[in-house]
């Protein structure tokens, strides 16, 4: 290459890879696979190696990958928190280790851990109690996430044992796997896009502004690290051990999630063992890290601008097979959204036999240039589900068929919609499509709804079939004659049906309206709503304006609901179901006493027992009052942890007794 080119390719590249980092960083969305990606950053470090001179001091390969979104507060770290330099071969693992030796004195301890494929975090901890949780950011600042990293089960509040008084630990918070599968399925049945994989979605959750639905999410942390001024601690393993005992959750080595070494036999046994038992972790990991053990070495060694000397990264390569593409097959959803499938000819990935990949949608098939018969490539990364990533065109048979994606219904045969600016085709005849029909009422009945014990995926085909129920509203006309003629019914399970469904009729509004599967309501922003407007004819006749003045609704949801309440199919399965004895509006509440009449609340900060929401609730619900800002007139600043310094301040001049959540639950409990 001459320099003229490669000054060319070393912008073009630092341009890409930016814009790569802003995507996977930022967005939480990247666009490319991560081999992508470190492939395209190996070639600019190459050619920067090379041509110096066009080297930019900005370089995506000199400074740390940021996350900063300028949502939360920016802090600057005491320690910088950067990035490990990282390989996909074992060759550079021993060149590494070889290099090592001659640079430090003595012989070397290595520490092998898992390289969790989630999100830096950095928690500092004052006299044993959390202070704040800091995304890695920029290397040199992150934000401050505490409220959204307390949610963690795993992120101890208090410290045991003989913690230092002040400390900084480090690890990765990630997604298991069972959980975020789970959250993908209701995203499915919600109709919201689900995410791509577990790294990007705790990427996601954690800059979520809400930090209830960080606590909704499940996620998991590992805490790999200790950083302080003169902590006594002579190396990483021994530091490992001692977060332990002071109560964080750390890889333990009876797991041999961590393993100490003296050789690089050692090192490949640890890569070697983990490459094939990965799949049996319930969360993912990306790859290796290898630590030198010893600080002092540690010191010595030193750092680059962007990663320290003493450490390496083996990542894994997603594995990939080819196999042969046999059909695409069309799934409808409950929302009428069509996913294309690819059902392939049996193969093992990642230690499972693989029949089927994902197609997501008409442009991806478009894109892949998908011929039936065609040998593809499958890939599992950190996705769960297999995608095709490429296709052999030098192997495909002039016969072949070019997949066309399907105009028409697979269920109903109508025809097939795409709305401006979604990559979704959509069936739109949703009133007789049996998988949208069947799913409404499999979504109506469900537990986080109405709840209707002894009624099922399988009996619900069984009314949809024999033209019993073909509507929510016709399950409540349902008669025990009826349903005890069913296959395999008794008159037990029908007794059960039909109490099952008496019994939802007492099921609060909240439930009900997130039950009736309007898109994008789901549980919390039926929560909202029903808070916000207290009846179903309120939300059937919000503005728009008035609809996105609650809490937590966007245009997006508002066009929704405003959709939904336009269609005169759904008010008359309304009026059906208010005619059968629904709850339709919130239940006024009784007053569990009187404790609190006459005095006013502000409620702040972060509680232990209760959330925010239903300290308030509890509030009113004892003749309380919550008011937004502290006056000489508030009666108690209601405080829980991480309330504003300013805010306490204004308090404690003004006089106003700050109480604790436990104070307040003693006023309220007296008899
Ligand atoms: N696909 C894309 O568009 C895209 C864009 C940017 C970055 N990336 C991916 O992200 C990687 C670069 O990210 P990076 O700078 O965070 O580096 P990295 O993920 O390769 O390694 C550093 C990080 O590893 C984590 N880690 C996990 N387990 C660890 C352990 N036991 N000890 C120490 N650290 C541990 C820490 O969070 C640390 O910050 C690239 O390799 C690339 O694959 C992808
Ligand atoms: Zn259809």
């Amino acid at each position: 290459m001459n320099p003229t080119e490669a000054q060319k390719r070393i912008e073009q590249l630092t341009q890409e890879l930016t814009q790569h980092n802003y995507s996977y960083y930022v967005e939480s969305n990247p666009t490319i696979s991560d081999y992508e990606f470190d492939v395209l950053l190996k070639e600019l470090q190459d050619l920067e190696a090379e041509f110096p001179q066009f080297a930019s001091e900005l370089s995506p390969t000199k400074r740390v990958g940021g996350d900063i979104t300028k949502k939360f507060e920016t802090v600057v770290h005491r320690f910088p928190m950067l990035s490990l330099s990282n390989s996909y071969s074992e060759e550079e693992i021993i060149d590494w280790e070889q290099r090592l030796k001659k640079l430090a004195s003595g012989p070397i301890e290595y520490v092998c851990e898992l390289k969790y494929d989630g999100v830096a975090i950095g928690i500092r901890y004052v006299n044993g109690k959390f202070t704040r949780a800091v995304t890695r950011g920029d290397g040199t600042k992150g934000e401050d996430i505490s409220a959204n990293v307390k949610t963690i089960r795993a992120v101890p509040l208090t410290l045991k044992g003989d913690y230092p008084d002040d400390f900084e630990v480090r690890g990765e918070i990630f997604f298991p796997r069972a959980n975020f599968e789970a959250m993908n399925k209701q995203r499915e049945e919600l109709g919201e896009p689900v995410f791509a994989n577990p790294r990007n979605s705790a990427s996601g959750t954690l800059k979520s502004q809400d930090s209830r639905v960080v606590a909704e999410r499940g996620l998991d942390c590992y805490l790999y690290g200790v950083y302080g001024d003169d902590l006594n601690l002579e190396s990483h393993l021994e530091s490992v051990r001692k977060a332990h005992e002071w109560g964080f959750k750390t890889p333990l080595e009876k797991d041999r999630y961590i393993a100490k070494t003296s050789t690089i036999d050692g090192i490949m046994d640890f890569i070697h063992y983990w490459d094939k038992e990965r799949y049996n972790l319930p969360f993912d990991i990306d790859g290796i890290v290898i630590k030198v053990n010893n600080y002092e070495q540690q010191t010595d060694l030193g750092f680059t601008a962007k990663s320290p000397r003493w450490a390496i990264a083996y990542k894994f390569k997603a594995e990939r097979v080819s196999t042969i593409l046999e059909e695409v097959t069309y799934q409808v959803g409950r929302t009428g959204a069509i996913t294309p499938v690819a059902n392939l000819k049996p193969v093992l990935l990642g230690g499972t036999v693989v029949k089927r990949a994902s197609l997501h949608n008409a442009d991806q098939i478009e894109k892949l240039d998908l011929y039936l018969g065609d040998e593809v490539f499958v890939e599992k990364g950190g996705e769960i589900i297999p995608k095709i990533v490429g296709v052999n065109t030098a192997s495909r048979l002039s016969t072949a068929q070019k997949v066309i994606f399907i105009e028409h219904c697979p269920e109903c045969g109508s025809e097939l919609h795409r709305r401006e600016g979604e990559a979704q085709h959509y069936c739109l005849n949703d009133l007789v499509c049996p998988p949208q029909v069947k799913g409404r009422m499999e979504h109506f009945i469900s537990r986080k709804a109405m709840d209707i014990d002894g009624l099922g995926a399988e009996t619900i085909d069984l009314l949809y079939k024999k033209g019993l129920a073909t509507s929510i509203a016709d399950l409540y006309d349902l008669t025990f004659d009826q349903v005890v003629n069913l296959d395999r019914m008794a008159d037990k399970s029908a007794n059960n049906l039909i109490l099952g469904i008496k019994t939802s009729k007492e099921v609060p509004f909240e439930r009900v309206l997130f039950a009736l599967g309007i898109r994008f309501v789901g549980e919390t922003v039926a929560k909202k709503l029903a808070n916000a407007f207290k009846n179903i004819d309120a939300i059937a006749s919000a503005t728009y304006d008035e609809l996105i003045a609650v809490e937590e609704i966007g245009e997006k949801i508002a066009i929704a609901v405003q959709h939904f309440f336009q269609d005169p199919r759904a008010l008359h399965t309304i009026d059906r179901l208010k005619a059968a004895g629904i709850q339709f509006e919130v239940e006024e509440v009784a007053l569990d006493s009187n404790e609190l009449e006459g005095k006013t609340f502000v409620v702040s900060g972060v509680f232990s027992k209760f959330s925010r929401d239903e300290i308030k609730d509890l509030i009113e619900k004892n003749g309380g009052k919550n008011v937004g800002s502290i006056s000489a007139k508030t009666s108690y600043v209601l405080a829980g942890e991480n309330m504003g310094p300013a805010k306490l301040e204004k308090a404690s001049n003004l006089g106003i007794p700050i109480i604790s959540e436990d104070d307040f639950l003693a006023m309220i409990s007296t008899n």
